[in-house]
């Protein structure tokens, strides 16, 4: 099963709240984009955006930190309603993360850059939740889909799959009705889009057309 976790970065920042129960009914998770101007050259949002929105949304909140010290927030965002938290492997530190993460009772998560070497996170997939391949450069919202990132996807299934383990393996960066499919085929199982669900005129109808996307290749990929 394909999860849609639509990104508030292409959100309306001032219309959050209406932005994000706008695409509810289409979304499994929603993504939000933790963004700190030293491991990505772009500010965005922290916990007191993450509280408020928790008084507004029941959904499943992915927080994505793209932070340099995510460690000295993890507290901060499960105590503001964040139900999983993921951290990038070229931070360091990742078995510490990813443990003060589930001691926190969140969702552990481990990301990595569309550079980095799957070698970095396979000691680490026994103590996640969830991989996130990126497959744009992380920072901003509305760049192409790198598909030279898809034979490590497809390695970072298998090697999943090898272990037995129930890692969610999620993508992030260039997804649209047009990829969805590739990443799907690939192996990812949480699909992440902001500018082609929050940038198109009816966000609902986005997520749904990327989720039948993914469906559709899927049931082809078994059929062949
Ligand atoms: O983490 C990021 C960007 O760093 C993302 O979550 C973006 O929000 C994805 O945006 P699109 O590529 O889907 O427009």
């Amino acid at each position: 099963m394909v999860l849609i976790a639509p990104s508030v970065l292409s959100a309306d920042f001032g219309n959050l709240a209406e932005a994000v129960g706008e695409v509810s009914p289409a979304a499994d998770w929603l993504h939000v984009d933790v963004m700190d101007g030293h491991f990505v050259p772009n500010l965005t949002i922290g916990p007191p955006v993450v509280a408020s929105l928790r008084r507004h949304s029941g959904l499943f909140f992915d927080c994505h930190l793209m932070m340099e010290d995510p460690g000295s927030y993890l507290g901060a965002f499960a105590e503001a309603g964040a139900n999983g938290c993921t951290v990038h492997v070229e931070v360091g530190r990742s078995a510490e993360l990813l443990a003060e993460a589930r001691r926190l009772g969140l969702q552990a998560g481990l990301a990595l850059n569309p550079e980095t070497p799957l070698d970095t996170v396979l000691p680490y997939l026994e103590a996640c939740d969830l991989l996130l391949v990126m497959t744009v450069h992380p920072g901003f919202g509305g760049q192409r889909f790198m598909a030279e990132v898809l034979p490590k996807l497809a390695e970072a299934r298998k090697a999943v799959d090898e272990r037995g383990l129930a890692v969610r393996i999620e993508v992030d960066g260039g997804i649209d009705e047009h990829t969805a499919g590739l990443v799907a085929r690939a192996g990812a199982d949480v699909l992440v889009a902001g500018s082609a669900i929050f940038g198109r005129e009816r966000p609902w109808e986005a997520a749904q057309a990327i989720r039948r996307a993914a469906e559709g290749a899927l049931a082809t990929k078994g059929a062949s």
